[in-house]
Parts: C-alpha cells; structure tokens; sequence
C-alpha cells in the first residue's frame, strides 16, 4: 500500500472499524526502507571517512536520507586538546575508557537518528575488534532490529597510506598545532596502536555478519552475505570509485536559437553567440591538451554542435537531454503563466519535485542521471556537454546540494566548469567566456 508495507495477512477488509490496515504489531516489514547502519572497519588512514562522506553524498543525491557518524568527532568533543600518540595506546585504561563512552555515544546518536527518519547511518570508526564489531550488532541488530553491513577498507600499500595521511590527516583538528613532519611521525605510531589490536573482518571468525572487505582502493573486492537492494547498491558504487587523479568539465550548450527567444526546451539550432561559444570552448579545449579525454553530449543538436570541435573522441547519451517540459515545451515562462497559471505556480512551490504534464521532474532526471554519475565515477578526464537542469543536477552530486537548492543552482550560458576531486570533496572552478548571451536562470520567488 501506500506506505510500502510489505503484509503476510490481508489488510483487514474494509467494513472493519479502521480506514487504514495498521502494520503488524512490533515488526518493521516495510523492506523498502527498514533502516540501515553502514560500519566502517580499518586501520587509521585507509579512506574509511573518505568512502563515508562520498557514499553518504552519493545515498543523499539518489535520495536515501543517509548521515555520516564520526568517531573522532565525539572524541575530539569529549577531551581536551589532542596531545601525542600515547592516547591511543591499547593500555592506556582511562584513554580507552572515553574512547568506548564514544562509541556508546555515537551509537545511540545513529540509532534516535534512525528512529527520526534517517534511513542509513554511517559509522565512520576503525571498529577494528571483533568486540567492538559485536557490540555493535548487539545494539544496531538486536536490540533495534536495524540492517547492519560492514565495509572494511584493507591497504598495505605504503604509497597511498602516506598520500591520505599528507592530504587529509595532518590537516586533521589533531594536529593543527604541529609541524608535518611532527604530525606525520605521531600518526604513524597512532597506527601501530591499532595494529597491535587489528582484527581484520573474517568469515571463519564472523561468519554472521553481512560485509564487504575492499582491498587497495578497490583493486579486489569481497563481498560476504550482503542482503538486500541498499546493500547491493552500496557494494557496486564502492566497486566502481577510484582515486586517481582526474577533471571533469561540465558546460551547457552554446546559446540557442530558443534561448534568445524565451523558449524552454525543443532541439533548435546555436545562435551566432552560440558559435561563438562552441569554437572558443574547442579552442580552449584543445590547447589544454588533456590526456585520455572523452566527450559526453546529449542527443540535442545544440550540443553535439557545441562540442564538434573539440579534438577528443565523443559520445551521445540520451539521458544526458534536457529536462523534458511535456506540455509545456516550446514555450516561454510567460506563456506558461499565462496557459497554465496553476501549473506555474505549483512549480516554484516544490520545484525539484514538480513534474510538468506529460514531461519530467527534476527528481526523474536524477534518477535518469544516475547510470551518468556512476560511468563519470568509473572514467578519468570527461567533458560533459549538457543542458541547464541536467547540469544542476550532476553540479549537485558532486557539490553536495540538497534537493532544496538544485533547482536553483546557477548555471549561465558560455561558462566552462572544471570539477577536481581534493581530499574528501570537489574543487571547482568557473571559466566564463566573455562572449554575450542571455540569462536562462530563474530565481526561486521571494515567499511574500
Ligand atoms: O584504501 C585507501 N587507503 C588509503 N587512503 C585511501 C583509500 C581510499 C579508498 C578506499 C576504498 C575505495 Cl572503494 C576507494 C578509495 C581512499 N583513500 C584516500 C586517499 C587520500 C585522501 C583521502 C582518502
Ligand atoms: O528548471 P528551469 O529553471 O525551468 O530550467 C530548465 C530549463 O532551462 C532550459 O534548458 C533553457 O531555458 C530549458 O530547456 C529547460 O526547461
């Protein structure tokens, strides 16, 4: 029904006193979004908070409400300023004593999030014991009837350990008052604390437990009792990220023909701005001399024109083509308001889930985008040749927008958007090309 509840007997018929079935007493059958808890296993400094941040933004962007929990965080918060090392040495009793209220802590924050509508949690800590992995189902599995699955990050390649701890861990809270040298000497010996106690996840030891075990960046892959669709869309996202070094260009189109006249969506032809654009991006483009670069562009002639002189190979996506207006196509906003008043205005009142009479919403384009983002996810250097929704939409994924604020994220014509992935995140950078076009964005109406 309604609810997605899933229900073993006949809802009661409809001459019983109440007008809605109630689900079975005391057990969560709505398998569409019983909640989940994602623990991260590892030693220090082998991407746990990076795989965390990107699937939880990943989760968002498709629209499963997921939140990161970060066990350095609650510790950073429960002591005073970080010292040395010394704090994290298995024996040091008072150390491990707050480092467990922690865990405990964090814990019941994932379990009253989830109890609050969150749908996955997150638990960003090494949970590199087989009691603490037991505490943990004890608490997520049995006592709250929660799924549980563990993603352990397993590297031993010194290169890589040593690019994370340099990018991401002495810039860390821990060691902001330390030189790097200093800090990168103290974290190593934090990880041979952790080293001493290390019990990597093995099913001759928890052969319960639904995870998957990533070795290298994602080079091999285990993958133990997973169950169910999050589960399985968790472990084929993590197969296909990779952290080598790469850019993504995003651009619209050139400016159209029915952009000059107001129009929204069709297949017209570039302006003479249009032209313009499209041989100062192949010549921008192509100076740059990117390697290995690819070319996406939807099936609209306003990009592929726009993207013909660029000198890499090309593709066309379908799912990469604008918003789809339904009804409303070939029209201008004015029109729009004028024919259909009530249309116009429901739009901007929830404009990422409006969708358009016989056309699209911006949440269809996300998932239509999706296959999109996971292939980007795969690639290396991509120049994506798109339109201004379906651009919103991919600057949100990588940006971290909420649904909120994709609709109306600004994205004007002749403009080039370089995407570098740093760190847990995505630098950006905007290359405006001085050459006149008109302004498609609309702002979101100011509320009376
Ligand atoms: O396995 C690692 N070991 C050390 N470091 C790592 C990783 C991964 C990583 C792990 C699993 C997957 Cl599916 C993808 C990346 C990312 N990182 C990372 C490197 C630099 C900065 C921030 C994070
Ligand atoms: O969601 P918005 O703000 O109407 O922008 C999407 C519109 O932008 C355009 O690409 C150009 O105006 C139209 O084809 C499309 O309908």
């Amino acid at each position: 029904d309604e609810n997605n509840q899933v229900y073993r007997h006949l809802p009661p018929t409809t001459d019983t006193v109440q007008t809605k079935p109630f689900p079975i007493r005391g057990e969560r059958l709505n398998y569409v979004n019983t909640p989940h808890v994602i623990a991260m296993v590892g030693l220090p400094a082998r991407g746990k908070t990076y795989i965390s941040k990107k699937l939880s933004r990943y989760l968002n962007w498709i629209g499963i409400n997921t939140k990161v929990f970060n066990l350095g965080e609650y510790r950073r918060h429960a002591t005073s300023a970080y010292k040395c090392h010394e704090f994290f040495r298995p024996d040091n009793k008072e150390a491990m004593a707050i480092r467990t209220q922690c865990a405990m802590d964090a814990l019941d924050d994932v379990c009253s999030w989830l109890d609050n509508g969150g749908e996955v949690a997150v638990f960003d800590a090494t949970n590199s014991t087989i009691e603490r992995r037991q505490l943990i189902l004890n608490i997520v599995v049995k006592k709250r009837g929660f799924k549980l699955f563990f993603v352990e990050s397993v590297c031993d390649d010194p290169k890589i350990v040593e690019q994370n701890i340099m990018e991401v861990k002495i810039n860390s809270p821990d060691y902001h008052s330390m030189g790097a040298d200093v800090a990168l000497r103290d974290f190593l010996q934090r990880i041979e604390h952790y080293q001493e106690r290390y019990e990597p996840l093995d099913e001759n030891t928890e052969s319960g437990l639904s995870y998957m075990k990533i070795y290298n960046t994602g080079e091999k892959v285990l993958v133990h009792k997973h169950e169910g669709h999050i589960q399985a869309r968790i472990v084929y996202y993590l197969m296909n990220i990779h952290i080598i070094p790469r850019t993504i260009y995003l651009t619209r189109h050139g400016e159209s023909e029915w952009n000059r006249e107001g129009k929204i969506g069709g297949d017209s032809q570039l302006s003479s701005n249009g032209i313009k654009y499209a041989i100062a991006l192949a010549n921008y483009i192509n100076d740059q001399s990117i390697q290995n670069l690819r070319v996406w562009t939807s099936w609209h002639h306003r990009t592929i024109q726009t993207a013909s002189g660029v000198r890499a190979p090309q593709e066309r996506w379908k799912s990469l083509n604008e918003i789809d207006a339904g009804v409303c196509d070939g029209k201008t906003y004015a029109v729009i308001k004028r024919d259909y008043p009530e249309q116009f205005e429901s739009r901007d009142k929830d404009k990422f889930s409006y969708r358009y009479p016989r056309g699209e919403s911006y949440e269809d384009l996300v998932a239509r985008l999706e296959p999109v983002i996971m292939e980007l996810e795969r690639q290396t250097n991509v120049l994506v040749v798109s339109h201004q929704a379906v651009l919103r939409c991919l600057l949100a994924y990588f940006l971290d927008k909420n649904a909120e604020e994709l609709p109306y994220l600004e994205v004007p014509l002749h403009t080039l958007i370089k995407l570098t992935p740093v760190a847990y995140g995505c630098k950006m950078e905007q290359i405006n090309f001085p050459i006149e076009a008109v302004n498609t964005h609309r702002p979101k109406p100011q509320k009376p």
